[in-house]
This record gives structure tokens, C-alpha cells and sequence, in this order.
């Protein structure tokens, strides 16, 4: 499966093209509809968050409810777009209207402006920001969320939330099943299911606010229910934990991932990494512990997936750091008018659906079918196998 993503941030629109669903997939806007008013919320958000209310419009793919195995194209439109139709106009550019004729020529430290500039030769940045801003993660929700509903039919659950902001850390992560972690997590404003520690991550985004600044801090994403051999260790780029990787560090202002004990494993003896090997009639092969995370050889084990990554703070800062006018050519301090002060919630939203797309996708790869139903039973009997192998 693939998908593109089209759109500026205060353009009209944003979309997504998915290629290679199988037919047969239970799908509504409302599946989808959730997961973007998932990624809307979170406490340290900016202003841009109360004006939009992301709602997904489809337009193809799908016929009363149900996948056609056809191209799924989903839409979702910005809300902002009517203050900027001048700005953001499609049409040549009225050279006489000075609203028009304002161009971003300061870029901020941190963010692609400068960087993008220069390489596609935009001497008003704005053309940068527009589609360097983390708008786009909102497609990639969407896309995420039909990801989720193939792995569901599989019986593939997934669920992220917060572990760390701005050097608060949740205590230990300790639930009986993911449906408990996922009810503690969607009524935390900051998604951490360590209450005290929220309310002291919503302490330090209030502090970092105050002070003009910002901060980051990392997310976890679980995947439980995933049948053991998908990727394999035959070549590079099979890998399915790289594909995670990579998947995690395409997000906005994500900079590091890690899976199970991560980097932790540095400090670790052998024998208190490795997972111990055991078979039962009922379960098959499992293991005692799960320090690797879910992967040996860049295949799951069959183990929960658990896959970290950790987001920088945010760069755009009302406490001005210094950059360069490339007009002048004058140092400057910058001042902005409005940006999101911590974003790692939201951001946690964003995770599980770029992982939720990375293993529908290599599913879909490896057990071929065009169809929903043969898919099911090709990974029935593929976990079958398995369990006697
Ligand atoms: C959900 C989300 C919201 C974000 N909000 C902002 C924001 O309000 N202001 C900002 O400067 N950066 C924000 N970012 C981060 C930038 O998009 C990101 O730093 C920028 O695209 C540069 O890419 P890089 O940090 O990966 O190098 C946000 C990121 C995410 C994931
Ligand atoms: C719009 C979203 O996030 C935006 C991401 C973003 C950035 O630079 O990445 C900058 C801000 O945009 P604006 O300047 O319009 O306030 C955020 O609000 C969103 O998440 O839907």
C-alpha cells in the first residue's frame, strides 16, 4: 500500500490518496473523524487548534461503507483557510495589494525555513512553511486511522500515549490489558496515564509558555496482536523495525526512536536484553520477557511492539532567538504571533498512525489479497502455522 499527502497549512485543503487497499474494509468518516479530533486535542496547543474542527470529507473508494479496492482519496479542510484566501490565493498574485506583497524573509532557527529556501530558491519563506508545518500530520491521521481498521479486522490493536514532557516523566507503565491504558490515556489532557505526572507536564507547559519558550518530549506507541515472520532479516530495506523507524522520525520535530529497552540496552548485560523463548499448547511460541520490543531480525516476534521516539521542542519561540534577514542580511530577533508551545500529545496521535500505517502496509505486502475476507484467513491460518511450527 502507499499514500501521498497534498496541501499547504493555510492553504484550502489537505489530502491523501491511499493505493492498495484490499475491498471488503468496514469504513466511515466517523472511524476516521476520531482519530483527527484525537490529534486536535492535547494541553500546550496554540490558538490554530480552536479555530480548526478536522473532518474528513470522502471522495473515493469507498461505496456504502464498505472498501472497493479502488483508490480512497480523503480531504480535509482548513477552517484558517478563509483569513488567508490573499495570501494563500491560488491566482497570480495581485501585485498591488500590500498584504499580498508581505513576504517571510526572517527564518526561525529550528525550522525548515532556511534550509528550504535555499534549496527550492523561495526568497519569501512562506512557500517553505506552508508545507514544512506539522498540518500535514492531520492526512496522515486520516490515513492512519484506515490503517488502524485493517489491522482491527485482523485482530491488531494499537495505542499510544505520553511518557515524557519537558523532563517530567510518567512512573513506570504498569495496565492489565491496552483497553485500560487507552481509557486512562483519552481522558488525560497531556494522554499520560500517570495522572500526577500530567498535571506536573501541564505545569511545565504552562512555565515554558510563560517564559516564551517551548518544550518536547517523548511518546510510546504499543502494538498488540501482531502475528510473528511480518518483514524479514533477508535484506535492508525488508526490515520492518527500519520502516518503523523511519516512519517515527518523519514526523515533525521527531529527532530519535527506540524500541523495548532501547538505548537502556547499552547499559545492559546480555542475558538481561534477550527474551527467553517459551511454547504453550494455546499460545505457541511467546517469550518470558519482552525487552527487545516486538523484533528480532527485523521481523516481529509476535511479542508486543513497543516503539518510542522522542520530539524536540517546538521551534517557533516567542522568546526571540537570533537568526538573519535574508533581505538585509541583518541579524535579528525574531517575534512571532502565535504558535503551539508543546505539541507531544498530539504528536503521540501522529505516532500510532504513521506505525498503524507502516504494519497494515507491510501486512497488505506480505499476504497479498485483494480481498478483506482472504486476507483474514490467509493471517488465520499464517498464526496457525506458527503456533505448531
Ligand atoms: C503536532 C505537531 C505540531 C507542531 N506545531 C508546531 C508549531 O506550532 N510551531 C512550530 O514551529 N513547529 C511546530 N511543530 C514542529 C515543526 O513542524 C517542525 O519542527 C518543522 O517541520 C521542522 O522539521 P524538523 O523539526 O523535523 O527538522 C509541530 C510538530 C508536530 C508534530
Ligand atoms: C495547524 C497545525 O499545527 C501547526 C503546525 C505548525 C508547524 O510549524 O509545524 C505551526 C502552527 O501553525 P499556525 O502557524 O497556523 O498556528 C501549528 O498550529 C495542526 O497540527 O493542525
Amino acid at each position: 500500500m502507499r499514500y501521498l499527502t497534498a496541501g499547504e497549512s493555510h492553504g484550502p485543503a489537505l489530502t491523501t490518496i491511499i493505493e492498495g487497499l484490499p475491498a471488503g474494509l468496514p469504513l466511515t468518516a466517523e472511524d476516521i473523524n476520531e482519530d483527527l479530533a484525537r490529534r486536535q486535542k492535547g494541553y500546550g496547543r496554540g490558538r490554530r487548534m480552536q479555530i480548526e474542527k478536522d473532518q474528513v470529507r470522502i471522495s473515493a473508494g469507498i461505496r456504502h461503507g464498505l472498501t472497493l479496492g479502488s483508490p480512497v482519496a480523503l480531504t480535509v479542510e482548513n477552517r484558517d483557510w478563509t483569513h488567508w484566501t490573499k495570501v494563500m490565493g491560488i491566482e497570480p498574485r495581485d501585485q498591488n495589494d500590500e498584504e499580498v506583497k508581505r513576504t517571510v524573509t526572517r527564518p526561525r532557527p529550528g525550522h525548515a525555513d532556511l534550509v528550504g529556501g535555499m534549496k527550492y530558491g523561495h526568497r519569501d519563506m512562506r512557500n517553505v512553511l506552508e508545507r514544512s508545518s506539522a498540518r500535514e500530520t492531520t492526512v496522515r491521521v486520516a490515513a492512519g486511522a484506515v490503517a488502524k481498521k485493517l489491522l482491527k479486522e485482523l485482530g491488531i490493536d494499537i495505542a499510544s500515549h505520553v511518557l515524557e514532557i519537558g523532563g517530567v516523566k510518567a512512573s513506570e507503565v504498569s495496565y492489565d490489558s491496552i483497553e485500560e491504558l487507552k481509557e486512562k490515556v483519552e481522558n488525560s489532557p497531556v494522554r499520560c496515564f500517570d495522572a500526577a505526572a500530567a498535571q506536573k507536564m501541564m505545569e511545565a507547559i504552562d512555565t515554558a509558555k510563560k517564559n516564551g519558550d517551548s518544550i518536547g518530549g517523548i511518546v510510546e506507541v504499543i502494538v498488540e496482536g501482531m502475528p510473528a515472520g511480518v518483514g524479514s532479516y533477508v535484506h535492508y530495506d525488508r526490515k520492518l523495525d527500519a520502516k518503523l523507524a523511519r516512519a517515527i522520525v518523519s514526523i515533525n520535530a521527531f529527532k530519535g526512536v527506540e524500541f523495548g529497552l532501547g538505548f537502556e540496552m547499552a547499559r545492559k548485560q546480555g542475558s538481561q536484553v534477550h527474551d527467553e523463548i517459551i511454547w504453550s499448547e494455546e499460545a505457541g511460541y511467546t517469550r518470558r520477557t519482552n525487552r527487545l520490543g516486538g523484533f528480532e531480525g527485523g521481523m516481529s516476534t509476535g511479542m508486543p511492539i513497543v516503539v518510542r521516539g522522542v520530539m524536540k521542542p517546538i521551534p517557533t519561540l516567542y522568546k526571540p532567538l537570533q537568526s538573519v534577514d535574508i533581505d538585509t542580511k541583518e541579524p535579528f530577533s525574531a517575534s512571532i504571533e502565535r504558535s503551539d508551545s508543546c505539541a507531544v500529545p498530539a504528536a503521540s496521535v501522529v505516532a500510532e498512525a504513521a506505525v498503524a500505517w507502516e504494519l497494515a502496509s507491510a501486512i497488505v505486502e506480505q499476504f497479498y489479497s485483494d480481498r478483506m475476507d482472504v486476507l483474514k484467513k490467509t493471517i488465520a491460518d499464517h498464526r496457525e502455522y506458527g503456533r505448531l511450527f
